[in-house]
């Protein structure tokens, strides 16, 4: 073919480049460049780990699902001022007592102090005036004739949150590197934050390619809906990205021009591609990224489904950008997505490894010669239960599972601790 314009150009010359092809995922080892899955995962944190932390200051809700650049330390003493635990009253000296008027609520003044001998009524959250010994709940104690009674002992201090029980000033109330949780944020602002240093989340650009891809209605003609674009972007942002973009584009040399455009200038730290990543002829990825002069940290990975997905970075460890390659098939990108994305984006967002977990597989599971397989299962109180439909292009199994548990090379028989991916809206790990 003639290259007729610039597009197809750019495309010859990045084909000219290529001097393979991916592992040839055909056979039973995945290729020869395909790495162990535990390996991929770790490469992949690394590689997020080694890139330079970006901070940022944000009002206290852009927080959340962020993590702390800097230790939160208390603003303020908690609380504040010396206050009442319970509705009920304020005394001073033994009882009875001399019913004082007017309420003492939260949120008003300084009270008048109050004299050895006197009572005055007082809600949860008031200030404590001055020279009171104790606050009697409402249900504890009775008033006649201008007179409180109580009607059980009454403890010094009881009832009292005297000022900085809970901190004082300057403490150290959580370290650098926390992830801001929706509790995080409750007690920044309590402790006197408007806005917090943290670290922005990873910004992330899809690039769904294929021509095949409907975008609406059902298939018809060889055409097929595009799965990937509704669920890449919310995926992503439950993994803590955010997602700049999704884009759809050919597999035509237009698309592969278009690729090799958003490969070299786009802003986002981490594109997503899907689909064109194995050897054939309208399989751009490889090509572009050659042409990109990316380095391929993955090429391949010893897992199934999802065997020929990479990881690439554009420019140097500490300030380069990220590429990772998404197979098309469905089920395959979603093993792409755990064991290449995930690490990558947790470790850009300063986030800690995921916590390992394993349980124990209902029933016997096969397994494959020498990769790692990756099959959907619904957690019981017991078990990890494997569930059906769970090939390379079906979404059926995942849509009904709590996780995919990791099944090691040859299989696990029934019982078997194995080590369990939680899907991130059936662990809430993310808060978006
Ligand atoms: N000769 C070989 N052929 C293939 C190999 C191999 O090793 N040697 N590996 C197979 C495996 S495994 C996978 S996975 C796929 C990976 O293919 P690509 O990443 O190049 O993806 P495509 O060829 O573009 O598409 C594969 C499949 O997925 C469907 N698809 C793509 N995008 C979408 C989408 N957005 N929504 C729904 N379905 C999508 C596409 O129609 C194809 O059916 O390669 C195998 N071949
Ligand atoms: O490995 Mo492919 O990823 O089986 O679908």
């Amino acid at each position: 073919m003639t290259p007729t314009n610039s597009a197809e150009q750019a495309l010859e010359e990045a084909l000219a480049l290529v001097s393979r092809t991916p592992g040839s995922g055909g056979d039973d080892t995945g290729g020869h460049r395909a790495v162990a899955w535990p390996r991929a995962r770790d490469v992949a944190a690394r590689a997020g780990a080694g890139v330079r932390a970006r901070t940022h200051d944000v009002p206290l809700a852009g927080a959340l699902g962020e993590v702390l650049e800097a230790s939160l330390e208390a603003l303020t003493d908690l609380p504040s001022f010396d206050t009442s635990a319970m509705d009920g009253w304020a005394v001073a000296g033994p009882g009875p007592w001399h019913v004082r008027e007017g309420d003492v609520l939260a949120g008003s003044g300084r009270p008048e102090p109050i004299a050895d001998g006197e009572a005055v009524r007082i809600a949860t959250g008031a200030r404590i005036p001055a020279d009171t010994t104790a606050v009697i709940r409402s249900e504890h104690c009775r008033e006649t004739g201008g007179q409180l009674f109580a009607d059980r002992p009454v403890a010094t201090g009881q009832d009292i949150r005297p000022r900085g029980q809970e901190c004082r000033s300057g403490d150290l109330l959580l370290p650098a590197g926390s992830l801001v949780t929706p509790a995080v944020l409750g007690l920044a602002a309590a402790a006197g934050y408007d806005g917090l240093t943290t670290r922005p989340r990873p910004r992330v650009e899809i690039l769904v390619l294929g021509d095949e891809l409907l975008t609406e209605g059902r298939p018809h003609d060889g055409l097929i809906r595009d799965a990937l674009s509704p669920m890449l972007a919310p995926w992503l942002a439950r993994l803590g990205a955010e997602v700049t973009a999704t884009r759809t584009l050919g597999d035509d040399p237009a698309g592969a021009a278009a690729l090799l455009e958003a490969v070299t200038t786009s802003t986002a730290d981490v594109l997503v591609t899907t689909g064109g990543t194995a050897s054939g002829p309208v399989d751009h990825v490889h090509p572009v990224l050659e042409k990109a002069g990316a380095r391929l940290l993955v090429d391949g990975v010893a897992v199934r489904p999802g065997h020929p997905m990479l990881l690439a970075r554009i420019g140097d460890a500490a300030d380069g950008r990220h590429v990772v390659g998404l197979p098309g098939n469905p089920l395959a990108a979603v093993s792409g997505l755990l064991t290449l994305a995930e690490p990558l984006l947790r470790a850009l967002a300063g986030r800690r490894p995921r916590p390992r977990y394993t349980a124990p597989v209902q029933g016997d599971v096969p397994g494959h010669p020498y990769d790692t397989r990756l099959v959907p299962v619904r957690l019981d109180d017991e078990h990890a239960v494997p569930l059906r439909y769970h090939g390379p292009a079906m979404l059926r199994g995942v849509a009904a599972a709590d996780a995919l548990a990791v099944v090691p090379p040859k299989g696990a028989r029934s019982g078997q601790e194995l080590e369990v991916l939680d899907l991130p809206w059936a662990s809430g790990g993310c808060f978006t």
